[in-house]
């Protein structure tokens, strides 16, 4: 048989496929060209998983044919919806699809420990029997790829739904996986808006099942994506974190402020970065204060969650991608408490 484009189609039916067919009659095959024993086509029209599996297998089934020089199957990259344009109308606050809640974590102030304090009780709560979703809604700076130790494009079966990840028990999506790394995001309020906006209804949060919580880790601050999350989308409600610094304190309460307005409930405070062991001799330190945040719930007759060490674990573990929570350390301890706090008080 002389190599042609039919011989090629004929030796790609041979290959059978795990759910059925092959790739020919499921239609992943696009775009063939035979040219002087090079072969070229691409793969597209199913999750990116399993067409990065099924790579190597037409590659070695097609290099087989006589007169193949070389076989190349490409996987486009922009097989998932591009993320970040204009948000459509939409009639008040929706419901998330798969979802029974949705808990915002947000800050005044940045680097107060947000990201780590969403990744680790997302874990915590997924150890106690949930099933837990994570969405980093913070757009211009995206932590939970790193935190979460897992950063690849979603793939999108029909160019419109994005399926998420999953890492740790838990369903993950992340604007972060949808970049290149070191890529900046320069967009203005609405794209952000229409970008977040994507990230609720297009991405199928119950792929891996039905989720009980979806925790959405905000950027810090009060700006468009809180305002947009709180007046589009049905949320359970939200926990603050802060520091116990004064500073940190001040900005948190701008963030009360603006979950009150937005008729957004707070479920309750933690304080960060709360005290410091010396690993060497046990002496405490209170770095940035202590009991600041507490005092602060008292005042404000708002329930407070729980105050979480500053330990280099949780610093360590969030940088390589296992969050401490997985651990039985007593930042693990910490957020478990935590976690049990909120299924007793059934926000979860
Ligand atoms: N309890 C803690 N103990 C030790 N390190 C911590 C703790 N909490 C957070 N960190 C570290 O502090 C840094 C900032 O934390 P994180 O990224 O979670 O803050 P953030 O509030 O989400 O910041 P951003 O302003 O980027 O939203 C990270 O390196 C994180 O590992």
């Amino acid at each position: 048989m002389t190599l042609s484009k039919e011989s090629v189609l004929e030796t790609l039916r041979n290959v059978a496929l795990e759910p059925g067919g092959d790739p020919v009659s499921r239609g992943l095959i696009h775009a063939l060209a035979v040219e002087t024993g090079v072969v070229r086509f691409v793969l597209e029209g199913a999750p990116l998983s399993e067409l990065e599996s099924l790579r190597p297998r037409v590659e070695a089934a097609v290099k087989e044919l006589p007169g193949v020089v070389s076989v190349t199957a490409v996987i486009p990259a922009g097989s998932a919806p591009r993320i970040g344009g204009h948000p459509t109308p939409q009639a008040g606050p929706l419901p998330v699809a798969g979802v029974k809640h949705v808990i915002a974590i947000g800050s005044g102030k940045g680097g107060v420990g947000k990201s780590t304090v969403s990744a680790n009780l997302a874990v915590a709560l997924s150890r106690a029997g949930k099933k837990v979703g994570l969405l980093d809604a913070d757009i211009y700076g995206p932590s939970q790829p790193r935190m979460m130790g897992i950063n690849r494009r979603p793939a999108s079966p029909d160019g419109k739904t994005i399926l998420p990840l999953q890492a740790h028990g838990l369903t993950l999506m992340s604007i972060g996986f949808m970049l290149k790394e070191e890529e900046a995001i320069i967009w203005r309020g609405p794209m952000l808006m229409g970008a977040l906006q994507q990230m609720l209804g297009q991405v199928v949060w119950d792929y891996y099942g039905a989720l009980d919580v979806l925790i959405v880790d905000l950027p810090p601050g009060t700006g468009d994506i809180q305002l947009s999350l709180c007046q589009k989308t049905k949320i359970d409600g939200a926990i603050i974190v802060s520091t116990p610094q004064d500073i940190a304190m001040l900005d948190a309460r701008k963030a009360l402020d603006m979950f009150r307005r937005l008729n957004t409930p707070v479920i309750g405070l933690i304080e960060n970065m709360s005290t410091y062991v010396c690993p060497n001799c046990g002496h405490e330190v209170h770095l940035f204060g202590h009991g600041g945040v507490e005092a602060e719930s008292k005042r404000l007759d708002i329930p407070f969650l729980g105050a979480l060490p500053l330990d280099l674990e949780v610093r360590l573990s969030g940088d390589s991608g296992t969050p401490a929570a997985t651990g039985d350390g007593p930042a693990a301890q910490a957020y478990a408490a935590i976690a049990q706090q909120l299924i007793a008080s059934g926000r979860v």
